[in-house]
């Protein structure tokens, strides 16, 4: 249960006048979620997810929040935050910073079919193109150097065959740079659980908290490498085809892109393989997460390193 802070109905019908969005008519905690805690609200003129930020402090928000309503005002299927009658997403309720969106309709799904993947890519490519026009900047806080210095302080709880491939892949990175590639503004955790379905449509993505500036084709590779992979982290061929078909329907990767695909599809796996186990080994005290199984991403990295050629998805 995701409602780590309580808000009675009474505390929130008084917070609500500070909105024009009607009076309170339902509120209820919602469960899933493991940073924050969100609330679905009901109101008399609509639904709305109300998030209070669990670690994220006021100060950190800006970027996020700004970006949703960026996003949202050129159209893009995610959440659109609700300004208060100060004219600012971000606001206070019981001692947390907190934002109000829009409600999206749709359920994540656990098996995508190649329709849902090709959605998505479409749906991910057009995130990239309105993010073009963001005036915000943020440097990716997960990058090669955060990568490096975290898989540093893990060798030492690590089996050695495990270390020795973690520290190869580390060093194989280093030696690749990626500013010729196109870059923006990228979401950079489009994991299944971070998009909402509709059937074959896109009913809206959510949790902008690692969004930042960064390759494009980083965000594809981190998006594939959750909703393509099976679970010996084979990558499904016709959902990766599809996948980066939906993409390229609405930007065609260039050829400095092809050839740094395959790279890219590791140093997506090689974040989160490092960033779960950090949360596996080195657990921080009070932190409201769950661990996940690292070796899911070992599992898709290593079928990435022995592959040669992954630029197949690339061409249907
Ligand atoms: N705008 C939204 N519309 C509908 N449901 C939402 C919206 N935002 C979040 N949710 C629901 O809340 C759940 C938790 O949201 P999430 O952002 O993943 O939380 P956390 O930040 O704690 O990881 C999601 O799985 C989804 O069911
Ligand atoms: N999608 C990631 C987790 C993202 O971080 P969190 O803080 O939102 O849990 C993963 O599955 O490892």
């Amino acid at each position: 249960m995701s409602v780590f802070t309580t808000v009675t109905p009474a505390e929130l019908a008084v917070w609500l006048k500070g909105y024009s969005i009607g009076e309170l008519v339902e509120l209820k905690g919602i469960a899933a979620g493991i940073t924050n805690t969100n609330y679905a609200l009901t109101t008399t003129q609509g639904k709305y997810v109300l998030t209070l930020f669990e670690t994220l402090q006021a100060h950190e928000l800006p970027y996020y929040v700004n970006l949703m309503a960026h996003l949202a005002h050129h159209g893009i299927a995610c959440a659109a935050p609700i300004a208060n009658l100060r004219d600012a997403y971000i606001d206070r309720l019981a001692g947390k910073p907190t934002v109000l969106v829009s409600w999206l309709q749709g359920e994540p799904v656990e098996s995508p079919n190649p329709a849902q993947c090709r959605a998505m890519g479409a749906m991910l490519a057009r995130l990239h193109g309105a993010g073009a026009s963001y005036a915000g900047h943020m440097a990716n806080p997960r990058g090669p150097a955060w990568w490096s210095a975290t898989a540093a302080e893990l060798y030492a709880f690590m089996p050695e065959a495990d270390g020795r491939q973690l520290r190869a892949e580390v060093a194989q990175q280093a030696r690749h740079r990626f500013t010729q590639l196109p870059s923006g503004v990228v979401h950079a955790d489009l994991f299944r659980d971070n998009v909402l379905m509709q059937g074959e449509r896109i009913g809206g993505f959510i949790d902008f908290y690692y969004a930042c500036n960064d390759v494009l084709i980083y965000d594809l590779a981190v998006t594939l490498n959750d909703w393509c992979a099976r679970d010996d982290g084979e990558i499904d061929d016709e959902r990766a085809a599809a996948l980066c078909a939906g993409y390229q329907s609405v930007r065609a990767l260039n050829a400095a892109e092809r050839q740094a695909w395959s790279l890219m599809l590791r140093a997506a796996a090689l974040r989160f393989w490092v960033s779960r186990l950090w949360d596996w080994h080195k657990p921080q005290a009070g932190e409201l997460t769950w661990r996940k199984d690292p070796a899911v991403f070992q599992r898709i990295l290593t079928c990435h390193q022995a592959r040669t050629e992954a630029a197949g998805w690339l061409t249907g």
